[in-house]
């Protein structure tokens, strides 16, 4: 589904040239559930976002079914990221001024879907996260682990094959953080392809691949 060869990123400064990714290989199946692992500033991040298509500014190839991505009209790239990608934040990124109900709807008024079908996708994901009675709160009404949900029901309003998350519970306490990870666990056997990045040693035992990064470079590809 995604392949990636000899990705590179750096920065060029006057005297010398700094590696945040150097020559990622990486290939991943349609349903895996992948976590990123790694210390702080090794690239977990950078990587989300290339295989997000929400940074072009790279070396190497990358293939999404089949499609190369590194030469992509931007106006097919961003097509192909609307559609396929949806993105679950640490700091959950809800805007505070709209509901839960509102927040879930606001990328669903970006792809021009109907009304009514708006309400039935919203319906379905309020009640699957048992949020109902919660539709009209605004995020600073919700506990952590509850805006973490609206957080994760608005990336998948749009039904993406592939959801990305970067440290998704890094803001949670530990009961919270299983809740999510439950979830994820949910999405991923109703066939979403899911790749986190995280500090958090437990997360990783929900997915199929743990992926160790190391000065830029995958240290180590382990199959759980
Ligand atoms: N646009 C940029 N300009 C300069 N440096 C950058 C840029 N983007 C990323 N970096 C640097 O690249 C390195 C990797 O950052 P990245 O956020 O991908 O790491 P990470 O593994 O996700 O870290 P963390 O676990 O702390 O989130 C860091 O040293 C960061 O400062």
């Amino acid at each position: 589904m995604i392949t990636l060869n000899k990705i590179e990123k750096y920065i060029d400064s006057r005297f010398q040239r700094q590696f945040i990714l150097k020559g990622v290989d990486l290939e991943i199946n349609q349903g895996d559930f992948i976590t990123l692992m790694g210390p702080s500033g090794v690239g977990k991040s950078t990587l989300l976002n290339i295989i997000g298509l929400l940074d072009d500014d790279y070396e190497g190839q990358y293939f999404f079914d089949g499609q190369a991505v590194h030469s992509m009209k931007e106006k097919n790239k961003s097509a192909l990221h609307k559609s396929e990608f949806g993105y679950v934040f640490q700091a959950y990124h809800l805007i505070d001024e709209l509901t839960v109900y509102e927040n879930i709807e606001t990328p669903l008024l970006y792809r021009k879907v109907s009304s009514t079908e708006r309400k039935s996708i919203i319906a379905d994901l309020l009640d699957r996260f048992q949020m109902v009675a919660k539709k009209d709160l605004f995020p600073e009404q919700l506990s952590g682990g509850q805006q973490q949900l609206v957080g994760i029901a608005r990336a998948i309003a749009g039904k993406p094959q592939v959801l990305l998350a970067d440290e998704p519970t890094g803001n949670l306490h530990s009961s919270q953080a299983k809740e999510i990870m439950e979830v994820f666990r949910e999405l991923n056997q109703a066939g979403t392809t899911i790749i986190q990045a995280t500090h958090a040693r437990e997360n990783a035992s929900y997915g199929n691949r743990l992926i160790e990064m190391l000065d830029g470079k995958i240290s180590q590809n382990i199959v759980l």
